[in-house]
C-alpha cells in the first residue's frame, strides 16, 4: 500500500523521534525550488500533485514566500492541509486558504507558545521600564564609575498594564505581571468574561491608550490591525510610556514610535519583532532606550520542541484521520463541512 506524502517546508531541529514516526505513515518530500518562483512553478509542474498535507515553518518563506492568493491557487487540489510550526500565521492568507476548492486547511500553535512568549514580554517590560539598557551599554564601555549611570528607571509596582489584545499571550502576561504588582486594563474588539481575562479590566481602545503606563502589544497581525498604532495613537497616550511589542512588528508604525522616542513621549520600549524583520529600523538602533531582541519570543529548547512536535502531530491527523488538530480559528467551522480527501488506498496510509 502506497503510502500518502507530506511536503516539507523547513527544518525540523529538534523533534526528530515525531518526526521519525511521521515518516512511518507517510513519504515525506520536500521542495527543489530555492525561490518563490520556482516554488510556484514546481507546484504547477505536478511534482506535489499526490501531497495530502505540507509542514511549514515561518522561515521557509525564504522559499516559498507569503502563503497568498497567488501561491494558493497554484496548489494542487490534493493538497488539503497545511501545518504552520507557529503562534502566528500571518504569513498565511486564511481567506485565500479557505477559498480554494477544495479548501486548503491551515493549523498553528495555541497555547504552547504562551508562557515562553509572555516570559519575554515580562523580560522587555522589566528591561524598558527600569530603562536597564543604556546602563547595560555604559558598562561595556567602560563607563560605569562608581554607582550606576543616572539612567534612572521605573518600578512597576503599582503602575498600569495595558494590554492590547487579551489572548493566551495576553492573558498569560496580565498573571504574571500581577506578582510585579501590576494593575492590568486590557482591549480586544469584544469585552471577555472575568476569568477569561484573569480578571484584567477591560476598557475603550482610547481608554487603553490614555491609562497605560506600559502599552503591550499582543494581538495578531492581519490587515485590520497593521498600524493599528501610529502617530494618532501616540498622541492619546501619556508622555513617558512605556511600550512593548512581542506580537508583530507591522501592528506598529515604527517610523511613528521612532519620532514619539526622539521627542521622549514614549520614555523607551521593548521590541522582539519588527516591520520588516531581519532589518531594524536605525532610528530604534540608535536610541539606547530601546530593549531590542531578534524576534527570538519562543526561542527555547522546550518551547521549539513542543512547537515542532504539536505541528507534526497536525500533519499526522491530517493523514491519518483526514482534519486537523488545531485549525486556525477562521477554519474551524470549514473543518467540519469540509469533505474528507480520497484517499486511493482507503487504509489512510496503513494506520
Ligand atoms: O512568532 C512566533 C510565533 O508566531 O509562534
Amino acid at each position: 500500500m502506497s503510502k500518502l506524502k507530506v511536503l516539507q517546508l523547513g527544518e525540523i531541529v529538534l523533534a526528530h523521534e515525531k518526526w521519525e514516526q511521521l515518516t512511518q505513515i507517510a513519504e515525506v518530500i520536500t521542495p527543489k525550488a530555492t525561490n518563490r518562483e520556482e516554488f510556484i512553478a514546481e507546484c504547477k509542474s505536478g511534482r506535489f500533485d499526490d501531497v495530502v498535507a505540507a509542514y511549514r515553518t515561518f522561515p521557509s518563506v525564504s522559499i516559498t514566500g507569503i502563503f497568498d492568493e497567488e501561491l494558493v491557487q497554484a496548489t494542487p487540489k490534493s493538497w488539503r492541509f497545511l501545518a504552520h510550526n507557529g503562534a502566528g500565521y500571518d504569513q498565511i492568507d486564511a481567506h485565500a486558504c479557505a477559498a480554494r476548492d477544495p479548501p486548503l486547511l491551515v493549523s498553528n500553535i495555541p497555547i504552547i507558545a504562551d508562557d515562553s512568549t509572555a516570559d519575554t514580554a515580562v523580560f522587555l517590560i522589566l528591561g524598558a521600564l527600569r530603562n536597564l539598557n543604556p546602563s547595560m551599554q555604559a558598562l561595556r564601555e567602560g563607563k560605569w564609575k562608581g554607582s550606576p549611570p543616572p539612567a534612572l528607571g521605573h518600578d512597576p509596582q503599582g503602575k498600569t498594564l495595558g494590554i492590547l489584545g487579551m489572548g493566551g499571550i495576553g492573558r498569560n502576561l496580565k498573571v504574571k505581571m500581577d506578582v510585579f504588582g501590576m494593575k492590568a486594563i486590557y482591549h480586544n474588539r469584544r469585552k471577555m468574561s472575568s476569568e477569561d481575562a484573569a480578571g484584567a479590566e477591560y476598557v475603550s481602545f482610547d481608554e487603553l491608550l490614555a491609562r497605560s503606563d506600559v502599552l503591550s502589544l499582543n494581538l495578531p497581525l492581519n490587515p485590520k490591525t497593521r498600524h493599528i498604532i501610529s502617530t494618532a495613537e501616540f498622541a492619546k497616550m501619556k508622555k513617558g510610556v512605556v511600550i512593548v511589542n512581542t506580537a508583530r512588528g507591522p501592528v506598529m508604525d515604527e517610523d511613528a514610535l521612532v519620532k514619539a522616542l526622539d521627542s521622549g513621549h514614549v520614555a523607551s520600549c521593548g521590541l522582539d519583532v519588527f516591520e520588516e524583520e531581519p532589518k531594524v529600523h536605525e532610528g530604534l538602533i540608535r536610541n539606547p532606550n530601546c530593549v531590542l531582541v531578534p524576534h527570538m519570543g519562543t526561542w527555547c529548547v522546550e518551547t521549539q520542541t513542543r512547537m515542532e512536535e504539536w505541528t507534526i502531530g497536525n500533519v499526522m491527523e491530517a493523514v491519518t484521520k483526514g482534519k486537523l488538530v488545531s485549525p486556525v480559528p477562521e477554519h474551524i467551522d470549514l473543518q467540519s463541512i469540509s469533505k474528507q480527501y480520497d484517499d486511493p488506498d482507503e487504509g489512510r496510509a496503513g494506520v
